[in-house]
């Protein structure tokens, strides 16, 4: 991901994902390894600018381009590793759950769910997602607190892998990690992969339009929209400290 200077998502960048995911996924390819060309930032999420003072109809197709990457990604027959080479909020975090492997580099980052502090809730999806990988106790008690784990609490509750101690490291790590599958057929490991993360891509396949509604409403409501006002002057206003 080249999209200084945070990697952040907004609906432009999403359709190039989306048309990337489509080209890749004709291609018989063994892995793909998601990392991030900025330095110290692997994705800091969807693009705030998106959904401050939005227009509507934008939105919604932001948010049901969210919904395509989504599904794409985690319908991909090959394996998908994540090398996180920095920072990974929110939809950074979503985005590298959505790997079947994650290597963090070392250093002072952060992972994590983070939205609760923004105003929005998580969806349902984006819940399962989480509690696909780690315990759902722990799962609920970070969403609700928008807990952002640094590295090392990060392995210690599975949210990562591996800690890996540069960028190189992270990548030959997901290539091994791909690698362990040079000898199994592709087609049981795509099913045997698409069955066990049913349950989020069934939960949004089956509530599309109901998610797009509730992400709106959510959005739109007056006293997220103050904190979000807030959270942008926050981010803004670091620079000048
Ligand atoms: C393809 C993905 C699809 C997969 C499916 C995803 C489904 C996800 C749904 C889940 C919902 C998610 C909601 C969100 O993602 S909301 C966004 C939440 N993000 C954050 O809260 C992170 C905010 N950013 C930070 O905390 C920090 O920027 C950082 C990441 C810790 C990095 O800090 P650092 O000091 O290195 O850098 P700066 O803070 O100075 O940032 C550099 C510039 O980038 C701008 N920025 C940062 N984050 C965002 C953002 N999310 N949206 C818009 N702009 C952002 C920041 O303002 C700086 O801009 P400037 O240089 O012009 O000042």
């Amino acid at each position: 991901m080249q999209r200084p200077p945070a990697n952040t998502f907004n609906l432009e960048y999403l359709h190039e994902i989306t048309n990337s995911l489509d080209e890749i996924s004709k291609q018989k390819l063994k892995g793909v390894i998601l990392t991030s060309a900025i330095p110290n930032i692997f994705s800091a999420g969807l693009d705030i600018k998106e959904f401050y003072k939005p227009d509507l109809q934008r939105l919604e197709n932001f948010w049901s381009s969210v919904q395509d990457v989504f599904i794409k990604l985690l319908d991909l027959d090959f394996a998908t590793a994540a090398a996180i080479n920095g920072h990974a909020p929110a939809a950074g975090c979503v985005l590298s759950l959505s790997c079947e492997y994650r290597a963090m580099v070392n250093g002072n980052y952060k992972i994590g769910l983070n939205e609760a502090a923004l105003g929005i809730i998580t969806t349902p999806w984006i819940q399962a997602m989480m509690y696909q990988v780690i315990p759902m106790k722990h799962t609920e008690t970070a969403l609700t607190t928008a807990k952002l784990f640094d590295v090392d609490e990060a392995l210690q509750i599975g949210l990562i892998d591996e800690i890996a101690s540069n960028k190189e490291d992270a990548i030959n790590r997901c290539k091994q990690y791909i690698r362990k599958f040079d000898k199994i057929p592709l087609h049981a490991r795509a099913l045997t992969k698409q069955r066990m993360r049913q349950t989020p891509i069934k939960i949004l396949r089956e509530q599309r339009d109901e998610d797009i509604r509730m992400f709106v409403d959510v959005v739109m409501n007056p006293s997220v929209q103050d904190n979000l006002k807030d959270y942008v002057e926050k981010l803004k206003n670091k620079k000048k400290k």
